[in-house]
């Protein structure tokens, strides 16, 4: 049977980037998906605005719902400090071994911890199953339709405090419409539009940067 898209995205990462090399995992894969095939990766516009976030936050412990192949994972871990770490969470199983041979591959699997399963289920044992007190970063790229009910997930399971940074891509396109209401209307955000294209094209897209206040 005809190989997967990220099954030929890992295949050639693998022939181009350099082992251990985090940058040329990533330029490889915008190469990859701007010239050959198109991919959901937050791409090199809003993932230089993404490392923007991440320098400045400069998170002990990082969340990112929406693995994919691991690109913005890459781009995330690359920046952390020393014995900061990042967890990921991925619900398709084949996406998630793909993402763990990218990661590895980017030579970053020592600050990146995969989670396999549904948001839903793993928001409330971030805590008693890995030990996370409270979160400083929160990327969100995973279904649109769970970026409000996950973020409710994420206030109720007191996983946020007084500035934890949460920011969201494609809040334009495909459109995140309820949650960009939430942040922006409720007294516990102050939050912030990036303007941006959307990965490899030149349709409008963004990122919402949302601080909650605690
Ligand atoms: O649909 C898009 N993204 C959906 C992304 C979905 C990815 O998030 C995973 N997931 C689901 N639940 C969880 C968790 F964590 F909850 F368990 C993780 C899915 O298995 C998939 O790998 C998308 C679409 C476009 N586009 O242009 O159509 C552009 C983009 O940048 C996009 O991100
Ligand atoms: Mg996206």
């Amino acid at each position: 049977t005809r190989s997967t898209r990220p099954q030929r995205l890992l295949t050639h990462v693998k022939q181009r980037a350099r082992r251990g090399d985090a940058q040329s995992v990533i330029t490889t894969i915008d190469d990859y998906c701007r010239a050959r095939e198109w991919a959901m990766n937050v791409g090199d516009e809003k993932g230089s605005i993404l490392d923007q976030v991440v320098c400045e936050v400069s998170p002990d412990v990082a969340l990112e719902l929406g693995t994919y192949c691991g690109y913005s994972s890459v781009r995330i871990a690359r920046l952390l400090p020393p014995g900061a770490r990042l967890l990921t969470v991925e619900f398709n199983h084949d996406y998630a071994t793909i993402a763990r041979e990218v990661i590895d591959w980017a030579g970053l699997q020592d600050r990146v911890q995969l989670l396999e399963g549904a948001s839903g289920d793993l928001i409330p044992q971030l805590r008693q199953k890995h030990g996370i007190e409270t979160l400083d970063f929160i990327f969100l790229d995973h279904w649109k339709d769970r970026y409000l009910p996950d973020t409710r997930l994420l206030e109720d399971c007191s996983l946020l405090r007084r500035g934890t940074v949460l920011l969201a891509d494609n809040v334009i396109c495909p459109g995140t419409p309820d949650y960009l209401e939430y942040v922006r209307s409720s007294p516990r955000y102050q939050s912030q539009y990036f303007s941006s294209h959307l990965e490899y094209t030149r349709a409008e897209d963004g990122l919402e940067k949302s601080v909650f206040l605690g």
